[in-house]
């Protein structure tokens, strides 16, 4: 049996509009159990616009960064840290481009294909790389212990070492 490749960890949003519908969130939940990812945390809170302009901050200055903070503080949303091998490429292949309109037309299959309204009102978010992906987890959970799980990955590989 190949090695099971080592899990990682990606942080996911589902929006505003989205989490407004609680049947369509429910279908995206049954989409991430098929996409086999483990929910490893998740909150649903309400940002400040504070807390939406700090989060979208490389984006500031930009002509969509007023109504997309807007967008962001307009209801609760749903966090969540995602895990599964290739957890941050899968779960951007698994939603799709930015823009949904695009998306419809490029990705039929794709979540924001599905679910997403607009350019800005895109549904969901997903970390687009390792080092943003800590970063966002610690944004959204700073009480989450991501050192003692990189500690639990690597005696987790260990074992399924010396099991082969
Ligand atoms: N490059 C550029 N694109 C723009 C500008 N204004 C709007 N757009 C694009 O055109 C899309 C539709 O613009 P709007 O009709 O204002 O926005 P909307 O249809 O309410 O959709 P969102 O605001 O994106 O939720 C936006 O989402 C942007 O992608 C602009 O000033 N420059
Ligand atoms: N051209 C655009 N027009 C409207 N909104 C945009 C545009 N580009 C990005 N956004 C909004 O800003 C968010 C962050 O942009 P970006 O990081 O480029 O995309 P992604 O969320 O796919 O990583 C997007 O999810 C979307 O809500
Ligand atoms: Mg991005």
């Amino acid at each position: 049996m190949p090695p099971r490749p080592p899990a990682q960890l990606t942080l996911a949003l589902l929006k505003p509009d989205l989490t407004a519908n609680s049947i369509k969130t429910a279908k995206v939940f049954a989409h991430i159990q098929k996409n086999e990812f483990n929910i490893v945390a998740q909150k649903k809170l309400l940002w400040s616009k504070r807390d939406a302009e700090a989060f979208y901050g490389e984006h500031r200055g930009k002509f969509f960064f007023e109504r997309l903070c807007g967008y962001m503080t307009s209801g609760h949303f749903h966090a969540l840290i995602l895990e599964k091998p290739n957890a941050i490429q899968d779960w951007r292949a698994l939603i799709g481009p930015t823009h949904p309109p695009r998306a419809r037309i490029n990705a039929p299959s794709t979540l924001r294909s599905l679910y997403g309204l607009t350019d800005t009102r895109n549904s969901f978010h997903g970390s687009d790389a390792v080092d943003t992906a800590k970063n966002e987890i610690g944004f959204f959970f700073p009480e989450f212990e991501l050192d003692r799980w990189e500690e639990e990955q690597k005696h987790r590989s260990c074992v399924s070492d010396t099991k082969e």
